[in-house]
């Protein structure tokens, strides 16, 4: 994996050679706050030790007495889905395997997935870290009344990722369930390449290995120089850049199989960062798709925008058959690949060519190694970028709010979070 950081020098907003110098300085001090935060496995930079502590013949091995299903179905959410999507969604190409995800409680979706499924064949892995999440275990008490209204026994069929202790737990130890325990010290957030994140592809017969391995040698350049690492070069870029204006971070990966990729990256990001009026909010992209819909914003909008382009450096091509299609004979013998990778180059110079700050990152390929490397200085990032920023990076003390007032509008305790939803100030318009 490699970083290019050039069209962000001298940009506007941008940093020239003597911020980098003086960022390099404090990323210096930052590496050695964040070695004795892993050194202690503190919570939250525990995560960076996962590389060297995942147990993936004990993932595999609990897994044992589900085979090769014909899917598997996902039942979590924020970190306890996306994880593990976006390496399914990177790696889809090594499997025959379905991966499906109810990460929300819409009751259509959540209707038309299951009426999909061959619920038999399914193994269904619910995971929460708490095991008190209302939509996970709502959407879980609902596939498994589907599994049983189907004549399925779900005990067969189902696993469980959580916590020490909690409802899943309770199930998992009362069923005798198949179940692997969330690590400590990781918040969800940053679960991926752990237990949590692995199980799924696991199931799927995925390379999660080299997916480890990728990690592993992302994990291997973190030290005290923003120059022997991409992961602490990007977070400690994205924050200078945020502190000179640049409070957005769109992600763009030009590669269907990162659409994923670029939604865990906006919890990973948002939720790690946006503390005490501090963060900068990622904004979900797709090359070449949004060069026909956001990019006229990134390019002629507001000067508060960073854009992050991701592509691999290899791809299987499909060739464009030769025509005579006015205008365009030139895509003729070129292929689709060859398109789409002149694309992302051409929006990275348009960008440059109005000094709007924008950083490339390849990888080899989206195989596993490349997904593990990507992730894993995605998450390196995030916690560089939260010690130079001095936010609480492992903490979602915002998220709580929501969750008291849904749960007291349900009936589920007595809130105040609830009542002021009746409160709601109206000024409606027909
Ligand atoms: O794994 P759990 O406990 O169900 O939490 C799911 C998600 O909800 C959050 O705790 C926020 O509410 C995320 O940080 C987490 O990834």
């Amino acid at each position: 994996m490699y970083l290019d950081i050039g069209n962000v020098l001298n940009t506007s907003p941008g940093i020239t050679e003597q911020t980098l110098d003086r960022l390099d300085d404090r990323v210096a001090i930052a590496h050695d706050r964040i070695e004795e935060g892993r050194e202690a496995e503190e919570h939250g930079y525990a995560a960076l030790n996962l590389p060297q502590t995942v147990d993936t013949d004990e993932i595999r091995s609990a897994l044992e007495p589900f085979g090769t299903p014909e899917a598997v179905l996902t039942v979590g959410i924020g970190g306890s889905a996306l994880g593990a999507a976006t390496i399914s969604d990177a790696l889809a190409d090594q499997t025959d395997v379905e991966a499906h995800f109810l990460d929300n409680v819409d009751p259509e979706d959540t209707a038309a997935l299951l009426d999909s499924l061959p619920l038999d064949e399914t193994v269904l892995n619910v995971v929460s870290r708490s095991g008190t999440t209302a939509e996970t275990l709502a959407n879980f008490l609902v596939v498994r009344e589907a599994m049983e209204d189907a004549g399925v026994d779900w005990t067969e069929q189902t696993f469980v990722t959580t916590g020490d202790e909690g409802n899943l737990r309770n199930l998992a130890d009362k069923h005798d369930l198949p179940s692997l325990r969330v690590p400590d010290g990781v918040p969800g957030r940053f679960s991926a390449l752990s237990t949590v994140g692995l199980a799924c592809g696991a199931l799927q017969g995925i390379d999660i290995e080299g997916v480890v391995e990728g990690a592993r040698s992302e994990m291997d350049k973190l030290s005290g120089s923003l120059e022997d690492s991409p992961g602490y070069a990007y977070g400690a870029v994205a924050y200078a850049l945020a502190e000179r204006g640049a409070l957005t971070n769109a992600m763009m990966p030009y590669a269907e199989s990162l659409e994923y990729f670029a939604e865990w990256f906006a919890q990973l990001w948002a939720e790690s960062l946006g503390k005490e009026g501090l963060g900068q909010t990622p904004a979900r992209a797709l090359g070449a798709t949004d060069q026909h819909s956001q990019l006229q914003l990134y390019r002629a909008g507001p000067r508060d925008k960073l854009v992050t382009l991701v592509r691999p450096r290899e791809r299987e091509d499909i060739d464009i058959p030769e025509t005579d299609l006015e205008g365009l004979s030139y895509l003729g013998g070129a292929g689709l690949g060859d398109l789409l990778d002149a694309e992302f180059e051409a929006t990275e110079a348009s960008l440059a060519a109005e000094d709007r700050p924008n950083i490339r990152i390849e990888v080899d390929a989206v195989d596993a190694h490349g997904i593990g490397e990507l992730m894993y200085a995605m998450e390196a990032a995030t916690v560089m970028y939260g010690e130079l920023a001095g936010v609480s990076t492992f903490t979602q003390p915002a998220v709580e709010w929501g969750k008291k007032a849904a749960r007291g509008l349900l009936g589920g305790g007595e809130f105040e979070e609830a009542d002021a939803v009746a409160d709601k100030r109206e000024f409606t318009i027909e």
